[in-house]
Order: structure tokens, then C-alpha cells, then sequence
């Protein structure tokens, strides 16, 4: 009936395709779960459908959440299978284990062009084990189970986890079309930026994102610093932060960085102005944002977003890039007072004349929620600490698997 790339005829095989459906849920008053957003199972259809229309019989192996090595209900995969189904147009199986019983007679109840979802992988301890051999005896339950492997999960592809790197290592493997279309983005970011290449990075996860702009500083050219790691560097610089987020062991990374910079003629862009509050914002307190030099940070205040007149200086930085590169919000987008930071970056990326990607988890959920339309960016990653691992320069194991 078909052939799928890299593995010849699939008519009538199993193949086993590694998806990321690792969606956010919401509980229901009725016992029942939510997904609130169903992006990457979208973005998982292309593959599954390629291989159903040329006849495999499709065993999908996800995850969902990060449930310690048990079967845990809030982590149950049922109401994702129900949706890829949905979105297939067809309907989908679901085995209630990985491995087990459930699961082998699914397979074994499949028609060529059917699909069936197993059940968390990460109900089970051998998936995310650090120990090589108990990760392989489960691998090899996996790949028992089908006579191909497709890896398409891009938001796991940094994990060096047993369906995500061992199984390919024991059934022919190809790379699934997400993958391929996400490296294909990255590659042309890391590789022959149009110029100018501009990089925006903000969120909260500081000592994670610096090993980003070590890599970055040899190829952007320039580097537009928000959220929560504007205060380490703002300290490098001799400025009091006041109860801001701070990582005081990066002060000396943040100061080479500056030097670096300033060295090969590479721009820092830090705002200048910055959105204080004396407390972080929670409960029904109702905020009292207010707007500071970013030299001036009261010690009793603490940094939540950055200011207008940065917001400004951000977009305008923005304006004549050809390629850029987005992850972390500029505050606390989740709160209405501290999102215009954000907004006015994610506003100046709809409007580059180029490529514009963003990555992150939470990038990407500001976008939906200050209500942008996802077309108007060029591509929004479905994986963010992937992402940041490829552009850091570091081998995904995912990857490196497939092309041995
Ligand atoms: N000044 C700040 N102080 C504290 N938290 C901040 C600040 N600015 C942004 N944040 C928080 O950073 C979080 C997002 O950071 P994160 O580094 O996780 O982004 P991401 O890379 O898009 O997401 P992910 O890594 O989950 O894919 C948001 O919840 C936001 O509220
Ligand atoms: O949400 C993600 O970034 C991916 O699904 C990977 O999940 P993990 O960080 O729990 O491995």
C-alpha cells in the first residue's frame, strides 16, 4: 500500500510512533479532564495519518505530565486518545497499560490503517530510569510491540528516555514529519539566519536559559533581556534589585556575558524601566503595579514586568530583524498588570518581515492568552526546553539515536 520514509513498505506493519501529547488538562467538577489547549496532538496528526493512509497499524507511546513511574488517574492519556481520534477523524483504541496485557491486545487487534494510543508511558519506572539496563528491559517490552519505530515527540527528543531513545536503538526507525519540520526551523536559526537575527529571552528559568546566550553570542545579533532574568544581569551591572528574582552564583556568568558582548559588538538590550510590585501577586490582593528606572528598584519592590518605555525600545530593536528567536515571557503575563511587556514583544513579532519562532511551554501559552492569532507568528515550537537544548548547541539524544 505505502511506503514511509526510511522504512520501506509499512502496509500491514505495527509501527510504534513516539508522539509528545503532553497537553495541559483541566479538572472537571464532574471527575472528568479538560484539555485546554490540544496544540500538540494537532501537531501530532500529520505523521499518524501518513502512516494509517499507507496502511501501518499505528501504536502511538506518549506521555502526559510527569507521574513518578506509577499509574496515576489525573495522568490518564484516555481523554487525548479521545481527541486524537477526533482530529484523526477515525476511531482510536486505547490500551489501559504501556506494555501489559491491555496494551498487547490492542496490537493484536489492530487492522492495517488503525490507530491505537497506549496508555502514560511514565506509569512506568523503566521509561525515565537512569540506570541503562532497566531503561533497555523496558525498551525491549516496547519494541515487542511493533516491527517500526517513527519518532515524532519533539518536546521530549532532549530526554534520553526508553521511547524516546532506547526503543530506537532496537526496531528500523525514522524520524516522523513534526521532528523533521521542527530541526528544519531550528536548523535554518542556528545555522544561516537572514540578518538582522535577534533573540528575545525572558521567563522565569534563569540558570537553564544562560547556557542559551553563551551559544547565542557567537550568532545573534542582538539580544533583547526580559522577565525574570533581567535582575541578575541588572546586578551585574551594580544595580540593586530589591526582592526581584535573582541567581546570585550567575552574577560573574551575567558579567561576561556583558564583556563578550561589548567585545564582539554584539548588543545587550536591557530594559530601562521596569514594573515594581511590593509583593509577588497572588490570591485577591488586588496589584499595585507601579512603573521605576530600572537603576532605581526600591528594596522593598520587586520586578514583574518590564516597563513601557522598554517595551518600546524592544519592539523598535524588533522592527527591522529578518530572524527571531522567542522564549520567556517579559513578566508575569499571567497577571493583567504585568503582561504589556509581553504583549508588546509578542505585538512586534507578528509584524517581522522574516522568520519569527517561538519556543516555550509558557511563551506560547501568553500568545494564546493575550488573545494573538497563532498564524500571525511564523512557527511556535511544540517544544521548549527542546528547543533551547538545540539552540544551545547540545546533542538531543532523541536525535542522535536516529542518525546513527
Ligand atoms: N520578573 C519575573 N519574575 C518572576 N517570574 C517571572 C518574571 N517574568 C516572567 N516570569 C514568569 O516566567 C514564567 C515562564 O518562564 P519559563 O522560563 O518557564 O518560560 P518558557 O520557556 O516559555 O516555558 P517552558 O520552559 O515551561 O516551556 C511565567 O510563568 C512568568 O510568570
Ligand atoms: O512539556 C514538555 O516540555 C515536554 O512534553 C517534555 O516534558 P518533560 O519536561 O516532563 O520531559
Amino acid at each position: 500500500m505505502g511506503e514511509y520514509a526510511g522504512l520501506g513498505d509499512v502496509a500491514g506493519k505495527r509501527v510504534l510512533v513516539r508522539s509528545d501529547l503532553n497537553v495541559p488538562l483541566e479538572a472537571q467538577p464532574d471527575g472528568g479532564q479538560t484539555i485546554t489547549d490540544d496544540k500538540r496532538i494537532r501537531a501530532s496528526v500529520p505523521t499518524i495519518r501518513e502512516l494509517a493512509d499507507a496502511g501501518a497499524r499505528v501504536v502511538v507511546v506518549a506521555h502526559l505530565g510527569r507521574p513518578k513511574g506509577a499509574p496515576e488517574e489525573r495522568y490518564s492519556l484516555r481523554p487525548v486518545a479521545a481527541r486524537l481520534g477526533e482530529l484523526l477523524g477515525q476511531e482510536v483504541a486505547f490500551a489501559t497499560d504501556t506494555v501489559g496485557d491491555s496494551a498487547q491486545e490492542t496490537v493484536a487487534g489492530l487492522g492495517d490503517g488503525q490507530v491505537a494510543v497506549l496508555e502514560n508511558v511514565r506509569f512506568n519506572p523503566g521509561e525515565t530510569s537512569k540506570d541503562d539496563a532497566e531503561r533497555g528491559a523496558f525498551a525491549d517490552q516496547l519494541a515487542a510491540l511493533a516491527d517500526a519505530f517513527v519518532s515524532d515527540g519533539f518536546g521530549v527528543v532532549h530526554r534520553k528516555q526508553a521511547s524516546v531513545y532506547d526503543v530506537a536503538l532496537r526496531l528500523p526507525h525514522a524520524m516522523g514529519k513534526l521532528v523533521a519540520a521542527e530541526i528544519e526551523v531550528l536548523r535554518r536559526l542556528t545555522e544561516s539566519p537572514e540578518r538582522p537575527y535577534v533573540v528575545v529571552l525572558g521567563g522565569s528559568k534563569v540558570s537553564d536559559k544562560l547556557g542559551v546566550i553563551d551559544n547565542l553570542l557567537g550568532k545573534a545579533d542582538k539580544l533583547l533581556i526580559g522577565g525574570g532574568m533581567v535582575f541578575t544581569f541588572l546586578k551585574a551591572e551594580g544595580h540593586e534589585v530589591g526582592k526581584s528574582l535573582l541567581e546570585e552564583d550567575q552574577l560573574d556568568t551575567c558579567r561576561s556575558y556583558l564583556q563578550r558582548a561589548a567585545d564582539t559588538g554584539v548588543e545587550i538590550v536591557l530594559p530601562t524601566d521596569i514594573v515594581v510590585d511590593t509583593e509577588f501577586p497572588s490570591g485577591d490582593r488586588e496589584p499595585q503595579p507601579q512603573v521605576v528606572a530600572a537603576d532605581a528598584i526600591p528594596a522593598d519592590a520587586l520586578g514583574l514586568d518590564i516597563g513601557p518605555e522598554s517595551g518600546a525600545a524592544f519592539a523598535a530593536a524588533l522592527a527591522d530583524a529578518r530572524t527571531v528567536f522567542w522564549n520567556g515571557p517579559m513578566g508575569v503575563f499571567e497577571v493583567d498588570a504585568f503582561a504589556e511587556g509581553t504583549r508588546a514583544v509578542a505585538e512586534a513579532l507578528t509584524k517581522v518581515d522574516g522568520l519569527s519562532v517561538v519556543g516555550g511551554g509558557d511563551s506560547a501559552a501568553a500568545i494564546v492568552r493575550l488573545g494573538f492569532d497563532e498564524s500571525a507568528f511564523g512557527h511556535i515550537s511544540t517544544g521548549g526546553g527542546a528547543s533551547l537544548e538545540y539552540l544551545e548547541g547540545k546533542e538531543l539524544p532523541g536525535i542522535k539515536v536516529l542518525e546513527d
